[in-house]
């Protein structure tokens, strides 16, 4: 294989997700959802932005289908809104709910384009919040009736399937730190929606092997950054390590490949676990098919007693995103050798990678350099992790548009393609254009 070129049939996306795009929360029978609620609770979001018209996607899919197209897409990951299936998460079903993704589906195949469904992308019906959401081991149950649904209803034609979109962010994010919904700040909540994701996780994985899907396969997203030591000292190090046992792949792989949650968590936070969560661990241990990876950037972690598991995060000066988050491609390669290192999986797909800049349109043109050069150097260390035994499969870039970027509402674009939300305008950028080649020539280099 030429040094540039990536493996013959490698997946190239684009990636999105429900609330963030979709708009018309309620509409045809849909359910509330915990971002609903979430984004209509005034001082949650940026400038109060909410997800009522987003990227009007629910009336525009068949338009942004035709751009996939135009840029060469060979797959799109999308996830399905659990309460526009199930109104209140269990129970009655809305059959408009399914005829819309069904849509969707269809016109995906119709485009040649393999549909990557992320079943959970953190739109919990608000019904089951009120049940207690992830705080609720019968949550374990209803996800996994729900994902069966979808199994039964989508299975012909969709093979690939993510159970979680990132259950870290929607534990901690969600539950402890208070910035996502259900906007909790409790700890002990926290670790028990880890617990309760990684029980849902597991049987619906079980479930799928019964329902025997033809060609099928299941996999998990995890969020991931890069934390390097401040200095090369044990307490840095050992800083470090904990943070990467927490924040990243290793908090869901371990149970999932190994059958028990990482040794740092059990020796620091086991406090914090839900009461005889071992009598769980090996119904967790369940194989999956795939890894999803998500990476964005990196940081430096010292040793600091004062901070939740004894470290906190400190500046190296490397360049930022708008989100303030650190460009650090090494991590990107860290991360994937690290996940191969540690799990062996069959196969690892990025499922997202992207950053936010500062957009502008000029002459119906978005000039956004610097999102190329973001992309194109982490793609240099997706090859370069390929090329050193990473089972990587595809990569999908977050995100296709512009869309609602959660608490930040939509003051941060990410998107390949521009999303003016006066007028619900489309305009490919320059880094859109650049990835339609990259795309058409295998390689970055062209
Ligand atoms: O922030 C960009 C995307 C977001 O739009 C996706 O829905 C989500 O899957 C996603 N995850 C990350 C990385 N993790 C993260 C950490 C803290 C808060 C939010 C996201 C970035 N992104």
């Amino acid at each position: 294989m030429s040094e540039k070129v990536f493996p013959k049939d490698f997946m190239w996306g684009a990636a999105t997700a429900s609330y963030q795009i979709e708009g018309s929360p309620l509409v045809d029978g849909a359910g509330s959802s915990i971002w609903h609620r979430f984004s209509h609770t005034p001082g949650n979001t940026y400038n109060g932005d909410t997800g009522d018209v987003a990227d009007d996607h629910y009336n525009k899919y068949k338009e942004d289908i035709a751009l996939m197209k135009e840029l060469g897409l060979k797959a799109y990951r999308f996830s399905i809104s659990w309460p526009r299936i199930f109104p209140y998460g269990k129970g009655k079903i809305n059959e408009k709910g399914v005829d819309f993704y069904n849509r969707l589906v269809d016109e995906l195949l119709k485009a040649n384009i393999t549909p990557f469904v992320t079943l959970y992308h953190w739109d919990l019906p608000a019904a089951l919040q009120d049940l207690g959401g992830w705080t609720n081991r019968d949550i374990a149950y209803w996800y996994t009736d729900y994902a069966d649904y979808m199994f039964q209803r989508f299975g012909d034609r969709v093979k690939n399937w993510i159970t979680l979109n990132e259950p870290w962010v929607m534990a901690f994010v969600g539950h402890f730190m208070g910035e996502h919904a259900p906007g909790m700040k409790d700890l002990y909540a926290s670790f028990s929606a880890v617990h309760n994701q990684l029980r849902a996780h597991s049987k619906t994985v079980k479930t799928f092997r019964e329902e025997n899907i033809k060609e099928g396969k299941i996999g998990i997203t995890l969020s991931n950054t890069s934390h390097d030591p401040a200095a090369d000292s044990q307490e840095d190090i050992d800083a470090a390590r904990l943070a990467h046992e927490w924040s990243n792949y290793p908090l869901f792989l371990n149970p999932i490949y190994k059958g028990d949650y990482p040794k740092g968590i059990k020796e620091h936070v086991s406090e914090f676990l839900p009461h005889n969560y071992e009598n769980d661990l090996e119904e967790i241990k369940e194989k999956i098919d795939f890894v999803g990876i998500n990476y964005y950037s990196g940081d430096l972690v010292k040793t600091d007693t004062k901070s939740f598991l004894g470290g906190k995060t400190v500046e190296r000066g490397l360049p930022k995103t708008e989100m303030g988050w650190e460009i650090y491609p090494e991590g990107f390669y860290k991360i994937l050798k690290g996940v191969q290192e540690e799990y062996n999986p069959k196969e690892v797909y990025v499922t997202e990678n992207g950053a936010a800049f500062d957009d502008k349109v000029v002459n119906q043109e978005v000039h956004d350099e610097k999102r190329i050069e973001y992309l194109k150097q982490h793609l240099e260390q997706a090859l370069r992790a390929i090329q050193n035994g990473v089972t990587l499969k595809g990569y999908f870039a977050w995100s296709l548009l512009d869309n609602f970027e959660w608490a930040w509402g939509y003051s941060k674009r990410f998107g390949i393609v521009y999303v003016d939300y006066k007028t619900q305008k489309r305009i490919i950028k320059d880094s859109g254009k650049w990835y339609s080649q990259v795309i058409k020539n295998n390689s970055f280099e062209f």
